[in-house]
């Protein structure tokens, strides 16, 4: 038997038609009853009013009984089912644990979002706990320490009595700020305040420093789009510094915001270049980075690399790590012509990304597969904008394409100031020179390049030597920082290396935090078991070979799943030298 109008149709197509069939429901409006007339009749169904002989009621039906009902919600155990309850002994402990593998560049937190990172950020967030112990402090911090003589507390520093000797101050503040945009626009009068009539008021205006567009290279608002494509894109991103120069192509701003906006991404730092500097200096520089951020040496060269096995290794223990995912994707940021595009290359085996000693050759970013489970992508180079650097800074860090530069010579200071003038000697054969301009006609008149009348072209010598000593025919490099006392500091202990001692980067855990490791599932398994990968490797059968090791121990490792450590640690050198 159907129902409503199916059930109608049926009779009325057997004949069945007559008194029954106005008792067919159809579906439409009331065909179901509602909550609330449900309710009205199950409270009818509770029973009559009961009556005496002279029919008076002697006590109420349910629905007539002015008695109000118990208001209690019946407790249920499922309200505590996701909720743990720790001393706070062990809750301190706890954040303790974790703010130091958190803190540590080397060690790895996972399964983040299942942890209550709340406790673990503590200070960072606006939120639940920092809100509440704000809270706290304000109630429990006596008065006598908060205000009165003997306060401890921090007041802020106005510099002003009243309200208004603060108003005088900031309007001369604004008189100041004024003068010197005066000033800047007549020196240099290419500032960039808007001057058509009337578009902007002086006020509107901002203090820049004067400089030649062509400085402003990778500092473009689409460059920076291609940055942050790529960032969003990356599982790991590895930030590429020139080593004859680490802390000039460091873009601390990027670092910061990967810190800040998207924490569970990895940085790690290669020090790409390093044929170019002594192995003391590229040791001494990774032992200094590898403080903030895991730090490799490389050299780029599909024939001739360096460092390409550890990297390859570290990849493969970052994809590990997201064993859950398909694939993890690497992108490749840093100063522009640092080398990113040369380490893809040298990762392949073969020119896959276009590569040439100029900067700005990589255009918008690209995607490149290493094996199945790691995708690589390039980056255009990018430039934080910043006004302590001088356009010197800037064209000797190689941002700039050396042929756009007007009047080269100006730089050739600073670039002898680098250089030993031994290596000038040595490399240009000359040597009895006094000054900058002397050096440059010397040189001009040595490999014959006059201008008319036998003028020396000190132009075109100037752009030989910034060219020269920027693709590394002039060596040069900074020094790295000295550690005081002259001896390592320890902290990252057992994680220097140097180069021609090899470590193996491995993955181990750590001892899981000491209270809620069980409630948390962060058992120490060996989940991290890394497979070595040399710097022989043979890329191209690597790929059918190595990714099916890759996933039988992924198979391993899915039933292990979810017992996988919160932290691992990169490394047990840590620094990923390896022997040359
Ligand atoms: N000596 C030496 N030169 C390198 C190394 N890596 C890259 N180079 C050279 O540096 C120049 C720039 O390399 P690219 O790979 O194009 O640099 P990039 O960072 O991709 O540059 P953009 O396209 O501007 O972002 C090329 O001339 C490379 O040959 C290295 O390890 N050693």
């Amino acid at each position: 038997m159907g129902t409503g109008k199916k059930e109608a149709t049926r009779k009325e197509r057997q004949g069945k038609v007559g008194d029954g069939m106005n008792n067919v429901k159809t579906k439409g409006e009331n065909f179901y009853r509602t909550a609330k007339k449900a309710k009205t009749l199950n409270m009818f169904k509770d029973g009559k009013a009961q009556r005496n002989a002279s029919g008076k009621i002697t006590k109420a039906a349910s629905y007539q009984s002015r008695n109000k009902p118990k208001a209690r919600v019946e407790p249920n155990r499922k309200w505590f089912g996701n909720t743990r309850v720790i001393s706070q002994d062990a809750l301190s402990s706890f954040r303790e644990a974790m703010a130091e593998r958190a803190s540590d560049p080397y060690q790895v937190l996972l399964k983040s979002n299942k942890l209550p990172m709340s406790l673990v950020r503590d200070g960072e967030g606006k939120n639940g706990l920092k809100q509440h112990q704000a809270k706290m402090q304000v109630e429990s911090a006596p008065f006598r320490d908060t205000f009165g003589p003997k306060a401890q507390r921090k007041r802020v520093k106005l510099g002003v009595g009243s309200l208004e000797d603060l108003a005088g101050e900031s309007a001369k503040m604004h008189d100041t700020y004024l003068e010197r945009l005066e000033q800047a626009k007549l020196l240099s009068g290419t500032s960039r305040v808007k001057e058509q009539a009337g578009e902007a008021a002086p006020e509107d205006a901002v203090l820049t420093k004067a400089q030649e567009p062509i400085f402003s290279k990778g500092q473009s608002k689409r460059i920076w789009n291609e940055l942050y494509k790529v960032i969003d894109s990356s599982d790991v991103v590895i930030h590429v510094l020139d080593a004859r120069d680490p802390l000039g192509t460091r873009c601390r701003s990027v670092e910061k915001y990967i810190r800040e906006e998207a924490p569970h991404k990895h940085l790690i730092f290669v020090l790409n270049k390093c044929d170019l500097v002594p192995t003391g200096v590229a040791a001494s520089w990774v032992r200094a980075l590898s403080k903030d951020y895991p730090t490799l040496a490389f050299h780029a060269s599909i024939t001739n690399s360096f460092g390409k096995g550890s990297l390859i290794q570290l990849l493969r223990q970052f994809s590990s790590l997201h064993s859950n995912r398909k694939q993890i994707s690497v992108g490749f940021i840093g100063y522009p012509n640092t080398g990113k595009s040369s380490i893809i290359n040298t990762l392949r085996k073969k020119k896959v990304c276009t590569v040439a000693p100029i900067p700005g050759e990589t255009k918008v970013w690209q995607y490149i597969t290493l094996m199945k489970r790691i995708y690589l992508i390039d980056c255009p180079g990018v430039v934080p904008p910043s006004n302590n650097d001088s356009p010197e800074d800037i064209l000797l860090r190689g941002v700039v394409r050396v042929e756009n530069v007007e009047n080269p010579e100006q730089y050739i200071a600073a670039v002898l100031k680098k250089t030993k003038p031994s290596h000038i000697e040595r490399t240009y054969d000359i040597r009895g020179f006094n000054n900058p301009t002397e050096f440059l006609e010397l040189l001009a008149r040595k490999g014959g390049r006059l201008l008319k009348g036998g003028e020396a072209d000190v132009d075109g010598a100037a752009k030989m030597v910034l060219n020269d000593f920027l693709r590394g025919k002039l060596p040069w490099f900074t020094p790295p920082p000295v550690v005081e006392g002259g001896k390592e500091e320890k902290g990252i202990e057992g994680r220097q290396g140097a180069l021609g001692e090899m470590g193996r980067i491995g993955m181990h855990q750590v001892e899981e935090p000491t209270i809620a490791a069980e409630d948390l599932n962060i058992e120490a398994t060996d989940g991290m078991a890394e497979d070595g990968q040399g710097e022989d490797d043979d890329f191209e059968g690597f790929e059918d070979e190595d990714d099916e090791s890759m996933e039988s121990s992924e198979e391993e490792q899915s039933d292990a799943e979810q017992d996988l450590p919160i932290a691992a640690t990169i490394g047990d050198s840590g620094v990923a030298l390896e022997a040359g």
